[in-house]
């Protein structure tokens, strides 16, 4: 059978731009396999970029603002969709995640609430091709957080025969998956969460600490001349997320200006320099992503496959290395699948799960109570 090829779009909660990705995708669960043809990061306008961090930031906007900013970043995802295609044969799906402006956890017997624009209708009718969009809405109606959604696919491509893994996003926000070896039971046993903050708070300190004029410590070098604040860290540590059980999700809503601006005057008491508040911000990263895994894993992972923009900070990687102690980090470049275009590639995957009538959820990292079909399915007309 000839692979499909799917075009793969999301922007994430750091909001710099869409990801897209082309494939050939072909199997369906342990026979899936993907060929990444093409992946691109296409920025956002400045001007569209504050329009999304201002309303993700709580600022009120009418409701002709609201579809006016849908439809502008639905044609930015289809201008992406088409941009990617270039010099390839044109795929024959398009996969879009859109950008997360609201994301609220289920809470007692509610249902959760997550609200990603870019509507699907208006990608598919621009770039002509079948549109699934709106992953997460389906999961949140049966009682899930409609997130994590990536670990499914993560324990397809990334499962290994003898070696338990956990897979750890380092975005805006950080989020695992933790795959055991592949034997027995293997699958019943993956589970995931989002462990919080990933370098939504270290870019936003940047940006503070710089003015504007940058928006993130490129490879964490300022960071790494800082020294971190541990009694800090210790304090940050006991907020109610990270002691949490999963599944669980998060998102700026906690993790955003408004905690930035507590950590800001907690550390006035111990006079950090813009290095020492940087490294412990990093620390907090490092640390509740590895107090997750000791807290909440049957067994500590024999390897950590890192992917996203925060695999790229070595100041990060190497703390997370000395708090794992014996565990060994890599990233998942290093087994064959791109950290940077792993998102957008795992949104290819769900559309084509979608459109093959194939359930994209796990059920143990978003606490749904099953599987169910993910995405809404947008044909074009004309
Ligand atoms: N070379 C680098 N050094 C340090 N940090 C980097 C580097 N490259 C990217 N980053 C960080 O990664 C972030 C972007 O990561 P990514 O694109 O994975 O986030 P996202 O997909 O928006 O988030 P999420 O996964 O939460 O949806 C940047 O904002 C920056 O903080
Ligand atoms: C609501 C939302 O957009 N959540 C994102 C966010 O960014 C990382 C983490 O929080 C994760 O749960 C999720 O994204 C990935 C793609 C996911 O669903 O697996």
């Amino acid at each position: 059978m000839h692979p499909t090829r799917v075009i793969g779009l999301i922007s994430g909660t750091s909001v710099d731009g869409i990801d897209a990705a082309l494939v050939d995708i072909s199997g369906t669960d342990l026979d899936l396999q993907v060929e990444l043809l093409a992946g691109e990061t296409y920025p956002y306008s400045a001007e569209l970029r504050e329009r999304i961090l201002a309303i993700g930031a709580g600022t009120a906007i009418s409701m002709a603002e609201l579809a006016e900013i849908d439809d502008a970043i639905a044609l930015a995802f289809a201008q992406a969709a088409q941009n990617i295609q270039i010099g390839y044969q044109p795929a024959t799906l398009i996969g879009s995640h859109g950008q997360t402006v609201y994301h609220r956890p289920p809470r007692d017997k509610g249902l959760g609430y997550s609200l990603q624009l870019g509507r699907g209708a208006l990608i598919a009718h621009v770039a002509g091709m079948i549109t699934v969009s709106n992953f997460r809405v389906a999961d949140i109606a049966i009682g899930g957080h409609g997130a994590p959604l990536v670990p499914r696919v993560d324990a397809y491509l990334l499962s290994h025969p003898q070696e338990g893994r956990c897979i750890q996003n380092i975005g805006g926000i950080g989020n695992v998956a933790y795959i055991p070896p592949r034997r027995d039971d293997w699958l019943d046993k993956i589970c995931g969460w989002d462990t919080g903050p990933g370098n939504s708070l270290l870019d936003l300190a940047v940006a503070h600490l710089t003015a504007g004029a940058k928006t993130y410590d490129e490879n964490g070098n300022w960071a790494a001349s800082g020294t971190p604040c541990y009694l800090l860290v210790e304090q940050w540590l006991s907020q109610e997320y990270f002691h949490l059980p999963p599944p669980k999700s998060t998102g700026r809503e906690l993790f955003g200006v408004a905690y930035l601006h507590q950590c800001l005057q907690d550390a006035q008491a111990y006079q950090l320099s813009p290095a020492d508040l940087l490294a412990t911000l990093t620390e907090l990263t490092a640390a509740s992503i590895v107090h997750s895994y000791r807290t909440f894993l049957k067994q500590m992972p024999q390897r950590v496959l890192l992917c996203g923009g925060g695999s790229r900070n070595l100041y990060l990687k190497q703390r997370l290395e000395a708090l794992l102690e014996s565990v060994p980090v890599v990233t998942t470049d290093e087994v064959g699948l791109s950290a940077d275009f792993k998102e957008a590639i795992a949104f290819a995957v769900l559309a084509y799960w979608r459109y093959s009538g194939i359930p994209g959820n796990l059920p143990a990292a978003t606490g749904a109570p099953q599987a169910v079909l993910l995405g809404e399915i947008h044909q074009y007309l004309f």
